[in-house]
């Protein structure tokens, strides 16, 4: 398995930023598509991103990682509604603000980067032409500041000036998801939030991508809420990470954990499903089986049909437990009358 490393090489290090203070809090979050037979996308997650950190959320394909993130950014649109839960950014309460009010503090506070940059660029308008007006949108600025800034932030993400008159079909596609977080970060948000922004790019403009994204992090302490199918992204770059199956969360801790020490059954199907960089040469197994139908899950524990491990007691809904260093793990395998007492690290 790829052992977890931050830009600079050096491996991340997540237990020295739980002194941190809460950015964003969601709390038992529910979304749901349609309303006859509604799809249940998110289902009581509850997540915690701290100032300055890097949190990654993975899972297969439809268990809910986009809706999750779309809800938190309040950028859904129907048929999906949030159903209950909370979700507290910044001190805003973003489930009950208005567009309005949102549009006061999207990009300025928190910004999103999409998967594709060209779906989100408007193909008609130049690079610089976009960033004028998002920070026209927030700031009464002269034209010439205007333009300093649009400048700075372009070289920020290692893009020219020069391509301020370009337009989005003549960059490549990595320069077109530059420009995306160029707009991203143009007022210094808290949060970024990102959808696969380096999906459609080949490994090399990925790797670069992050790693400037990485830096910019470090350097401006903003936080990033990142959505991936790429395990070996998330090992290089996120403080912690998410686990998500079938629209719940299974396993949440510190990414070096989760890579050392697994716990849940699915985590390690998926962890097994991956290749190691540096790591021994193993097999790569994947999960068998498919995701259940979110309109109609199975009593108990979703993972049940596909479990290596599973158990009579699995029809019942596992509780979540904390074990050793990983905060949460929705498993009945850590009901404490069935753990084996792990060892007690040392400080
Ligand atoms: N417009 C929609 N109407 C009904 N169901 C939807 C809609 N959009 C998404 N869903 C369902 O919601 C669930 C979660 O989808 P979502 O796109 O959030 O998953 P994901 O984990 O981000 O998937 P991927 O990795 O493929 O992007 C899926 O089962 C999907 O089929």
């Amino acid at each position: 398995m790829p052992k977890p490393r931050d830009s600079a090489g050096a491996p991340a290090d997540p237990a020295a930023r739980p002194d941190r203070q809460v950015l964003l809090d969601v709390e038992d979050l529910v979304v749901e598509y349609g309303v006859d037979e509604p799809v249940r996308a998110v289902d009581h997650v509850s997540l915690r991103v701290r100032r300055g950190e890097f949190v990654g959320i993975v899972g297969e394909s439809g268990c809910g990682k986009s809706t999750l993130l779309y809800a938190i950014a309040r950028l859904l649109s129907p048929p999906a509604r949030i159903v209950s839960g909370t979700v507290d950014f910044n001190g805003h309460h973003m489930v009950e603000l208005t567009e309005d009010e949102l549009r006061h503090i999207r990009w300025r506070d928190y910004s999103v980067v999409m998967q594709s940059a060209m779906n989100a660029l408007n193909p008609v308008l130049s690079i610089g032409a976009q960033l004028r007006d998002a920070i026209a949108a927030h700031e009464k600025v002269s034209a010439a500041t205007m333009r300093t800034r649009a400048e700075e932030v372009l070289r920020l993400v290692g893009i020219d000036p020069i391509h301020l008159s370009s337009y989005p079909h003549q960059l490549s596609g990595g320069m077109r998801q530059r420009a995306m977080i160029a707009m991203a970060l143009v007022f210094r948000p808290d949060l970024v939030i990102m959808d696969e922004p380096t999906s459609a790019l080949d490994v090399v403009a990925q790797r670069s991508l992050m790693r400037r994204v990485k830096q910019l992090q470090e350097e401006f302490g903003f936080a990033v809420l990142f959505v991936t199918h790429d395990m070996s992204l998330v090992s290089h770059y996120s403080d912690r990470l998410a686990i998500m199956y079938a629209g719940q969360l299974v396993e949440l801790g510190p990414t070096s954990e989760v890579f050392a020490q697994a716990r849940h059954p699915y985590s390690v199907g998926l962890l097994q499903a991956f290749p190691s960089l540096r790591g021994p040469r193993r097999e790569l197994t994947g999960i068998p089986g498919s995701p259940p139908d979110l309109r109609h899950p199975p009593a108990g524990c979703r993972f049940q049909a596909r479990c290596p491990q599973v158990m009579d007691v699995c029809r019942q809904e596992p509780a979540t437990y904390q074990v050793g260093r990983a905060e949460l793990v929705r498993c009945h395998l850590y009901a404490p009358s069935r753990r084996t007492p792990e060892p007690v690290e040392p400080r």
